[in-house]
């Protein structure tokens, strides 16, 4: 299922939580939404899932308005407060309930309870769970109704490690099998092991929507080079266009050569390399490269 947002603006009083944002997310990916505080990712989210009416534009997937589907949960999971679980009851209450709005069977609900490692403290009450169970719990709902879509807003959000292992593989496997994964994160390093694209959103407008290699392609080429001969080689390269940095003995990181114009370089002055890498930028870079105008909240 394709999910389209065209022309998409939300505003509250005067000011735009998100203007004329247009995307799509494609099937068969894991699809990354990025942005600072603020941004407007949890407002687009909720749009596409009828949560939050827009001001103007609209969500489609499919084809299709979200509340026009007869069964959504069997369409679309989405996992947009992980608290949306009433305190008082159990894990299993809770998915059940929702279960039986869908005609889905009890089975599936011990299935997505095995899943997402719930079984044990299936009839514990929620209210007692910690963020991470809480962020398990909201996960097995949106897995309910075995959807094609999935739509999720922070989810490994309080996730211990092996939690975050798991989310990152269910969600790979979610998308090999053809379905579509939109979700967003701030943790980048872990996003960037996720995602196959990204759409990174600032102050309410989308400023990228790319494979996440060519925003981590781009940004200049840099180097890694460890040599016993740093000083020989240093001399060697450094001519105009050419920086040659070393924050540690006979390691440099050179901009604006290829590693094969250093490897000959090297070769030409006699000097032996134990280490020749290309450095490609980290998302990280990229993201704060991209964001740096559309931080509403930076930390002083
Ligand atoms: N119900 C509301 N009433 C007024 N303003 C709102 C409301 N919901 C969101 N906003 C504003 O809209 C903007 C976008 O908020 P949104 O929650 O979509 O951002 P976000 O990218 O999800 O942020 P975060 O990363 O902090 O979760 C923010 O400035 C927010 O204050």
């Amino acid at each position: 299922m394709t999910i389209e947002v065209e022309g998409l603006t939300k505003q509250y009083g005067d000011k735009h939580a998100v203007r004329d944002v247009s995307f799509t997310v494609q099937p068969g990916k894991v699809t990354g939404f990025l942005g600072p505080n603020g941004a407007g990712k949890s407002t687009t989210m909720r749009s596409v899932v009828g949560l939050d009416r827009p001001t103007s534009g609209r969500a489609l997937i499919d084809g299709s308005e979200y509340r026009a589907f007869a069964a959504p949960l069997r369409e679309v999971g989405a996992l947009l407060d992980a608290k949306a679980a009433r305190r008082s009851r159990t894990a299993l209450n809770y998915l059940t309930s929702i279960a039986a709005t869908h005609r889905i069977p009890r089975s599936r609900v011990t299935e997505v309870l095995e899943a997402t490692g719930l079984s044990s403290v299936a009839r514990k009450k929620v209210g007692g769970f910690s963020l991470g169970m809480g962020q398990r719990l909201g996960i097995a709902a949106a897995l309910l109704g075995d959807p094609g879509t999935l739509i999720l807003d922070e989810p490994v959000n309080g996730l211990d490690p092996e939690g975050v292992t798991w989310v990152r593989e269910l969600l790979a496997r979610l998308a090999s099998e053809g379905r579509t994964v939109f979700l967003s994160s701030h943790l980048l390093s872990e996003l960037a092991l996720i995602a196959d694209h990204v759409i990174i959103i600032g102050r309410g407008e989308i400023i990228a929507d790319s494979p996440l290699s060519s925003l981590t392609d781009q940004g200049g080429s840099r180097v890694r080079v460890r040599t016993p001969d740093a000083r020989t080689l240093t001399h060697r390269l450094t001519t105009t266009g050419v920086t040659v940095a070393s924050n540690e003995p006979g390691l440099l990181e050179v901009e604006g050569l290829t590693a094969e114009q250093i490897a000959r370089a090297a070769h030409e002055a006699g000097v032996l390399l134990t280490e020749l890498t290309p450095l490609r930028q980290t998302l990280e870079e990229a993201y704060n490269h991209l964001t740096r105008d559309s931080v509403e909240y930076a930390s002083a």
